[in-house]
């Protein structure tokens, strides 16, 4: 299996290669030459077998991987999550369901790829012996999950930008509370497209990356997309597919997620819509209503995760919907950057809109969807995940709708409690949270003095 960049100019490397690698040396993001597909019954047999075996079938095709090392990989990366099913489903309405994707280490749907890609990682360096340096831009979860999948490790150091003030305190706390040595907060004076930006500056400066053998573990990473196309087929053959078709709203920000959710539509699973459910930064939404992708600034909101307008993902999704043509999409992303935005062709925005729907959900409407909820099932969202619940009530169909619980409310205790009365409480594990020291370094919206940090810290 090869993968390619989408702007069509970086050599084209296999799986762990494009691991590896992280943003393809064009600036383009890596996808598949070509997607494999499962047939009917390949799905069928999913039926009842426990995640890991469900995640083997999924990602096995797309890594070359001998499968029962793949399998010890897979086994070891999800044996520390708190729930036997990985990723329960639970009913909130007749068509409705939540699957619960926080139950990992940092409780949030970001450990079921980081978890994993950090096993992948260990077992590559093992083999090449290389030392590697992460950065990473976070708006809250990314990087407490990256921090939870590479602290410790020995050849490894780990920087994660995160917008200063504009992550919640439990987010913030448990970037800056981990004692390693190898693993480093640091807190940027500006938003996150401003931390995302600083990162592919990085990578797009060669010299840089190859002194300090950069690579991400954002979802500029194949490997993280690929291991949450997994829990897509795990729900809907949960709830009866391939015999059955399901829908699925995903709260988004960088498009990673849904983007993962396309992916598995595109290997065979029967899957009907995938609704984009924005906050009010809500760029993706307005491109699917109007053809029109213009940035917006970034405002603050109480799902702070997808505070974002510059969404990473998109672009491999404009990749598809051009046909895979990587100079429109190089063309498209110096848009961008130069004028702030760009018009979708009629072509691309007809292609996108065959698969994908969209709404947004303001402030008010998350607050009051968190409380609803609540008052009506018991169930107790994160804002993020009333984000979804919110845009998916809007788009119930006759198909089963599955909304993913992207994070644990106690993450978010502020805006949880101000809707509901009461503060979710964060697992016994993490209870001392706010007891513990932090360490983390502020720094300017600066990426020469952030690569000045970084080198001195390695060496
Ligand atoms: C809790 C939460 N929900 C939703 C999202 C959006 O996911 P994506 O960036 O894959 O669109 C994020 C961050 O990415 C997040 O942390
Ligand atoms: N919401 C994310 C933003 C980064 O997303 P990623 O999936 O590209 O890592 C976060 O919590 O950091």
């Amino acid at each position: 299996m090869l993968y390619v960049s989408t702007r069509g100019q970086a050599p084209e490397l296999d799986f762990e290669g494009a691991m590896l690698a992280g943003l393809a040396r064009d600036g383009g993001l890596y996808v598949p030459a070509e997607i494999p597909t499962l047939t009917q019954a390949q799905i069928a047999a999913m039926a009842g077998q426990p995640y890991e075996d469900i995640a083997l079938r999924v990602m096995q095709p797309f890594t070359g991987m001998e499968p029962a090392h793949l399998k010890d990989l897979i086994d070891r990366a999800y044996a520390g999550f708190g729930h036997d099913a990985r990723a329960p489903l639970v009913q909130l309405g007749p068509n409705h369901f939540l699957l619960e994707l926080f139950h990992g280490p940092t409780l949030a749907f970001k450990d079921f790829a980081m978890q994993l890609i950090g096993q992948l990682f260990q077992d590559a360096m093992r083999r090449k012996g290389d030392r590697i340096t992460i950065v990473g831009a976070t708006s809250g979860d990314t990087g407490s999950a990256a921090m939870e999948a590479f602290r410790g490790l020995e050849n490894v150091e780990c920087f994660i930008l995160y917008p200063h003030g504009r992550v919640s305190e439990v987010q913030r706390r448990q970037m800056t509370t981990p004692t390693e040595a190898n693993v480093h907060a640091i807190a940027v004076d500006g938003d996150f497209d401003d931390c995302q930006a600083a990162v592919k500056a990085m990578f797009n400066d060669h010299a840089f990356r190859d002194r300090v053998g950069l690579t991400a573990v954002n979802s500029i990473n194949w490997a993280r997309v690929l291991a949450q196309v997994v829990y897509f087929f795990a729900s809907a053959v949960a709830l009866g597919a391939p015999q059955r078709r399901v829908s699925f709203t995903v709260p988004t920000g960088n498009f990673g997620d849904v983007f993962a959710g396309w992916i598995a539509k595109r290997m065979g699973l029967p899957i009907d819509r995938l609704v984009i459910a924005t906050n009010r930064n809500d760029i993706l939404h307005r491109t699917l209503a109007t053809g029109e992708h213009r940035k917006d600034g970034v405002q603050p909101t109480i799902s702070p995760s997808m505070d974002i307008q510059v969404s990473s993902n998109f672009e491999r999704a404009l990749f598809m919907a051009y046909g895979r043509d990587g100079k429109a999409v190089s063309q498209l992303m110096d848009e961008l950057r130069d004028a702030g935005g760009f018009p979708v062709s009629q072509g691309a925005l007809q292609a996108l809109r065959e698969d994908y729907d969209s709404g947004r959900c303001s402030e008010d409407d998350t607050a009051a969807t968190i409380r609803a909820m609540h008052a009506r099932t018991g169930e107790v969202l994160c804002p993020h995940t009333a984000v979804g619940v919110k845009v998916a009530e809007e788009h119930l169909a006759q198909t089963p709708m599955i909304t993913l619980a992207t994070a644990h409310p106690a993450k978010f205790p502020d805006a949880v409690e101000a809707a509901t009365g009461a503060r979710p409480a964060l697992p016994p594990r993490m209870a001392d949270l706010f007891e513990r020291d932090e360490r983390l370094t502020r720094i300017a919206n600066d990426v020469d003095a952030m690569k000045t940090l970084i080198e001195k810290r390695l060496a």
